[in-house]
């Protein structure tokens, strides 16, 4: 993730020299030296005079790491969270007093400049240092801006979310091929339809309840897949999942 990110960043035309990556892996960290031209140094020296700090380590090391790095964090800086779960308070209360704290919940499509980030501003960041990270962010997506206690609900959503769109093509793409496409067309049928169909839902104004009706000719083939969703519970089981997977969230955050 914290790669992705780096990359959004500098095909966004931000100057590598302005990046510094702290990457303990020392082969990792030659090799993006190497791809992004950025410099890699420790932690502690990493922070010490950035104007946002993004911290993108597995959320059982965020504990360490912003022990190690607070004493050198600038009381003027932003530190920015990408870490599933953990509080903005666990960071707050490590930091000197003056830091601003966000916590973002990123989805994996920012790869390709197409994410979505739930952004939850703690209580020293001011406006203008949440626009500095919501423009940063941007670089890889979208951002909505929503109070820490929906977090588990972006992460059930957005989060996790990409995962059950591909959940969704590869069952469109077996169902394809049983019918008799090979696997290749039957991809390229399921990407175009979802892409297609996900530029269609983001330009309109309709609910995509109304989308749907408009595909669905009285008595045809889309009224027969979708009866046969409802009979099997498609619907139910994709809302008990979502909300499993909120749930999920609650628990990991220790909520
Ligand atoms: N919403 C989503 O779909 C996803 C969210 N995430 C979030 O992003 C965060 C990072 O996850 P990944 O990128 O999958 O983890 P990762 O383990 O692939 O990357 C973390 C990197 O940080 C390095 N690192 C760890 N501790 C370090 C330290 N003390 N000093 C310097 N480098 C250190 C590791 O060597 C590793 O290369 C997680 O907290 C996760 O919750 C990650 C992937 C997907
Ligand atoms: O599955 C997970 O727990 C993480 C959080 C959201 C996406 N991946």
């Amino acid at each position: 993730m914290g790669e992705t990110l780096l990359s959004a960043f500098v095909a966004s035309g931000r100057r590598p020299g302005d990046l510094v990556v702290s990457e303990k892996v020392e082969e990792r960290a030659a090799d993006l030296r190497a791809r992004y031209g950025v410099q890699t140094t420790d932690p502690a020296t990493a922070v010490q005079r950035a104007a946002v700090v993004l911290v993108v380590v597995k959320p059982q090391d965020v504990a360490a790491i912003v022990q190690d790095v607070a004493p050198h964090v600038d009381p003027a800086a932003t530190v920015l969270s990408l870490a599933a779960g953990v509080r903005i308070a666990a960071y707050e209360d490590a930091l000197a007093d003056g830091v601003a704290v966000v916590r973002a919940m990123p989805n994996t499509p920012a790869v390709v400049g197409e994410g979505m980030f739930g952004v939850s501003p703690g209580r020293a960041c001011d406006e203008e240092r949440l626009a500095a990270v919501v423009a940063l962010l941007e670089t890889g997506g979208r951002v909505a801006v929503v109070p820490e206690e929906q977090q588990d609900a972006v992460t059930a959503v957005s989060g996790s979310g990409p995962a059950y769109v591909f959940y969704l093509a590869e069952a469109m793409i077996d169902a394809g091929v049983d019918a008799g496409l090979d696997r290749e067309t039957a991809r390229t049928l399921t990407e175009q339809t979802l892409r297609g169909a996900a530029a269609l839902l983001a330009d309109s104004d309709d609910e995509p309840a109304e989308l749907r009706r408009r595909v669905t000719s009285p008595n045809g083939t889309t009224h027969a897949a979708i009866t046969t969703f409802d009979e099997h519970g498609v619907d139910e089981g994709l809302r008990a999942g979502v909300r499993a997977a909120a749930r999920r969230s609650a628990e990991l955050s220790g909520s």
